[in-house]
């Protein structure tokens, strides 16, 4: 008997490989991680022919290089070019010590599927979305073998979660806590639901859906409001005596702790929380909403009370047949660290502050 991986296992083994400097091969393209590449695999690579450096149009704007493929660009690796040259194409952080890294040699015409494919399995490993491609002659069985279309669809297709373990968790905020955990099968990050109190499944249950925010979570930091916001949530299910809060592994609107470290150092240098992103490559929010749906529908909810200044967290949950009977505002105190974030999140993002 052969055991041979599904997409499913061969997608998720290859977000360990980019993120490990490791190429996989998406549809006879060596695809490795812009950010995680060795010298030696860089120089590997570059011997097996001429590479291609794949960014975003965002990250390719500030570099100011033609945008000739809609939402990525393809630049030509000069043969020079070493991991430090890779690097600063894909890591904006010292941009403002050397904004002119062109003149560029674009790639144009021809199939961009397999391009796009890997830039999107870069986001999905929490990578930079910078990507170094070199087109194979020969087949390369080792690898991680992906298929591009298939790929797509794949990432685009909602991860199903079901619930793993449950315990009993009395918190400061609530004594007569649960805590589940829940995990998705395509190998991505758990998630976690608190249930406070037996909320009736057929009515609005008081829920929210909170992104994980280590910084503020945990540390109590005074840039955004999230930390705040976790605990008045938390502290008005208490008071209710029933509700739902989601805790959903979606660091930095769903970039990854070290690209949301990135974003803050760009914010140090004047930018705001929206063009960081962008000049990291990102959109402004790379999360994915169908989680949070995905868990309430399992935890057998229809309708919600949700505690949110986010009207897009509204919008999706109703486009994913869940009830949002009522939005229930959820303003914290500002302080002068998180005023011009909250104004950024008001003026750019459609937050009700
Ligand atoms: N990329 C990025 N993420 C940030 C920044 N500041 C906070 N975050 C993340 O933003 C997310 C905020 O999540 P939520 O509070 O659930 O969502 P929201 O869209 O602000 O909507 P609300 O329900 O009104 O709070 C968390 O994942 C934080 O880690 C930032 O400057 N850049
Ligand atoms: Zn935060």
């Amino acid at each position: 008997m052969t055991l041979i991986p599904t997409l499913t296992e061969s997608v998720s083994r290859a977000r360990t490989d980019l993120r490990m400097g490791l190429p996989v091969v998406i549809d006879g393209w060596l695809v490795a991680a812009a950010e995680t590449v060795s010298q030696d695999r860089l120089s590997q690579m570059q011997a097996l022919g001429p590479a291609l450096v794949v960014l975003t149009r965002w990250r390719a704007e500030t570099l100011k290089a033609m945008v000739y493929d809609g939402d990525l660009a393809r630049i030509v690796v000069p043969p020079e070019a070493d991991r430090a040259w890779l690097r600063a194409m894909a890591d904006p952080v010292g941009d403002l010590m050397t904004p002119l890294k062109g003149p560029f040699r674009l790639a144009r015409g021809g199939d961009t599927l397999p391009h796009r494919a890997a830039i999107a399995l870069a986001k999905s490993a929490e990578l930079l979305p910078a990507v170094l491609m070199v087109s194979l002659d020969q087949p390369s069985p080792a690898l991680t073998q992906l298929p591009a279309e298939a790929l797509m669809t794949q990432l685009a297709t909602e991860a199903q979660l079901a619930p793993v373990a449950a315990a009993r968790l009395p918190l400061l905020a609530a004594e007569n806590s649960r805590l589940h955990i829940f995990r998705p099968d395509d190998g991505a990050a758990e998630h976690y639901a608190v249930e406070i109190g037996t909320p009736a499944r057929d009515k609005p249950v008081l829920a929210r859906l909170h992104s994980a925010c280590f910084t503020g979570d945990v540390l109590g930091s005074l840039k955004c409001d999230c930390g705040p916001q976790l605990h008045a949530a938390l502290n008005a299910m208490g008071s209710a005596g029933e509700g739902v809060l989601l805790y959903l592994n979606q660091e930095g609107r769903g970039i990854g702790l070290a690209n949301k470290m990135r974003a803050y150092a760009l914010q140090g240098q004047g930018f705001d929380t929206v063009e960081a992103n962008h000049r990291l490559g990102f959109e402004d929010d790379e999360r994915d909403f169908r989680i949070g749906a995905g868990i309430l529908r399992e935890m057998g909810f229809h309708a919600v009370r949700l505690m949110t200044n986010n009207p897009k967290k509204v919008a999706m949950l109703e486009s994913q047949g869940l009830t949002v009977a009522k939005r229930v505002p959820l303003i914290t105190p500002r302080n002068r660290h998180n005023t011009g974030y909250l104004d950024v999140k008001a003026a750019k993002s459609g937050h009700l502050l």
